[in-house]
């Protein structure tokens, strides 16, 4: 374990039986429809590639930047879109690839810019889940792991640009942030 982190809440493998799950189950809703499936960097990269490798139906993939975060562990409340779609979304059912929601911001955010976009439909699949912190009222249609309130890295998520590479998800030591 990395010298970093407090705790390590889901491993690797746990992370990779739920990620089979989740694409399972998108499959078989996504039967015929053709999702644009939207990776939100940076945090999502990861999940977003374990992800569509276990879905089944035929899809396209486009990215977008979005940052709200920076170098602290609480939403600075400004999501800023750092770079857009390459792709209209207009009449296309799209599929958000979230690692995190937590206060919600940016997914609410995100909703709202695709929506005004008039994409035909937006559901919204999230690896992980902080309700503790939810300012905005909204939840995710595929949902992998429930979080208590903690600052949490790995999997693609980090603090200060750092950690991401970690294949678990873990709680980091208050002290790396607090000094
Ligand atoms: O629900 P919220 O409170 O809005 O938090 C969730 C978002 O915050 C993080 O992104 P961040 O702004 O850190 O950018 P990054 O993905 O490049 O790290 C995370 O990857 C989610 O996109
Ligand atoms: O707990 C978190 N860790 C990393 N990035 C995040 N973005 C929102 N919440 C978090
Ligand atoms: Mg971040």
């Amino acid at each position: 374990m990395h010298n970093d982190i407090r705790e390590v809440l889901y491993s690797e493998q746990q992370i990779q039986e739920k990620v089979k799950e989740m694409g399972e189950m998108i499959s078989r809703d996504f039967e015929g429809r053709n999702p644009l499936v939207i990776c939100v960097l940076k945090g999502a990269f990861i999940f977003m590639a374990d992800l569509v490798k276990q879905i089944a139906v035929p899809l396209e993939i486009d990215f977008m930047a979005v940052s709200s975060y920076g170098v602290s562990t609480k939403s600075s409340g400004v999501v800023k879109i750092i770079k857009d779609l390459d792709v209209p979304v207009e009449g296309r059912n799209v599929l958000i690839i979230e690692d995190i929601i937590d206060s919600g911001l940016t997914l609410s955010y995100l909703i709202d810019v695709l929506e005004r976009r008039n994409a035909r439909s937006v559901t919204v699949a999230a690896l992980f889940d902080k309700p503790a912190r939810r300012t905005a009222e909204l939840d995710a249609d595929y949902k992998g792991f429930v979080l208590p309130d903690e600052f949490v890295v790995g999997y693609g998520l980090d603090y200060a640009e750092k950690y991401r590479n970690l294949p678990y998800i873990g709680i980091l030591k208050p002290e790396i942030y607090t000094k």
